[in-house]
């Protein structure tokens, strides 16, 4: 049997300080490789948190995490994942090219290997035409496609991300949610995503997991059920199993369709 992408048992997260802040208590999930998992949750539930863990940004205080059946720390070693963030983090000095060959040539990839892979990123998210330009020469949703271009680069069998498309407009945010199920279809790579849309949440995921208020545990999964990645187009977002899944979500996390909605959460 093939190793988990994710394996979280019983994780804790305290941070101690002048107000001791219990961020996670008994988190236990799986990712399954080439699975696609939404964290979603009110504000300050501890997804970035959780996230964190999982990239070995930071440790838990109890429990523990591996990542494709080895500890964190020796999975971020080996570069066995990717990450993208809400702010793309582009280096605003290099080419669109030059940021998606970063990793690379930070891990000692040669100059033609290297530029052979940012041709065929740059290829899969549309920006073939603007290798040479430079960051702030390219609209919000494009910056963050090469950071999605870069977080795969190395062609993770994990993809992290964090509200990657949380400051874009919706209509751009539509656009790379159908981008991002494309991609992931044809890399095969499990993501775990951390998100405050429900619908964002349900478009994307083989499973959307509710995390509830702090200290942050995890409340419900819903299956979503809607077909694997390659088979979902924008029409689906119009279909009734769409939007039960949708309410689906919504009742796990304000625990009845009557209640009221949790705080950080857009149901839109
Ligand atoms: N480095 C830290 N030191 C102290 N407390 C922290 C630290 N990082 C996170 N926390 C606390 O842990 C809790 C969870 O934070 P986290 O950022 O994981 O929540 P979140 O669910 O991602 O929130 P949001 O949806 O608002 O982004 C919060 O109460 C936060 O204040």
């Amino acid at each position: 049997m093939t190793a988990a992408a994710v394996q979280v048992t019983d994780v804790g997260r305290v941070f101690a300080g002048e107000r001791t802040v219990t961020a996670l208590e008994h988190v236990d999930l799986t990712v399954g490789a080439g699975e696609f998992v939404s964290l979603i949750g009110p504000s300050g539930c501890g997804k970035s948190t959780l996230l964190r863990l999982i990239a070995d940004l930071d440790q838990p205080t109890s429990g523990a995490i591996s990542v494709f059946g080895r500890p964190a720390e020796q999975a971020r070693l080996a570069h066995d994942y990717g990450i993208a963030f809400q702010q793309a983090g582009l280096l605003p000095w290099r080419t669109v090219r030059a940021n998606i060959e970063l990793p690379l040539s930070l891990h000692g990839v040669g100059r033609g290997a290297r530029r052979e892979r940012a041709d065929e990123m740059l290829a899969l998210v549309g920006l073939t035409d603007f290798a040479e330009h430079f960051p702030d020469q390219l609209s919000g949703g494009m910056q963050q496609r090469v950071a999605i271009a870069r977080a795969l680069a190395e062609r993770p069998s994990l993809l992290l991300m964090d509200e990657p498309f949380g400051a874009l407009d919706e209509m751009t945010r539509e656009r790379l949610q159908s981008e991002l199920v494309r991609i992931c279809a044809e890399t095969q790579a499990a993501v775990v995503f951390v998100t405050h849309s429900i619908p964002e949440a349900v478009f994307l995921s083989d499973r959307v997991v509710v995390m509830s208020a702090r200290p942050g545990r995890i409340a419900g999964i819903v299956d979503v059920g809607l077909g694997r990645a390659g088979e979902r187009g924008d029409d689906l977002r119009e279909d009734g199993a769409y939007f039960a899944a949708v309410t689906a979500v919504r009742e796990a996390l304000h625990g009845g369709a009557s209640a009221v909605p949790a705080r950080g959460v857009e149901t839109r």
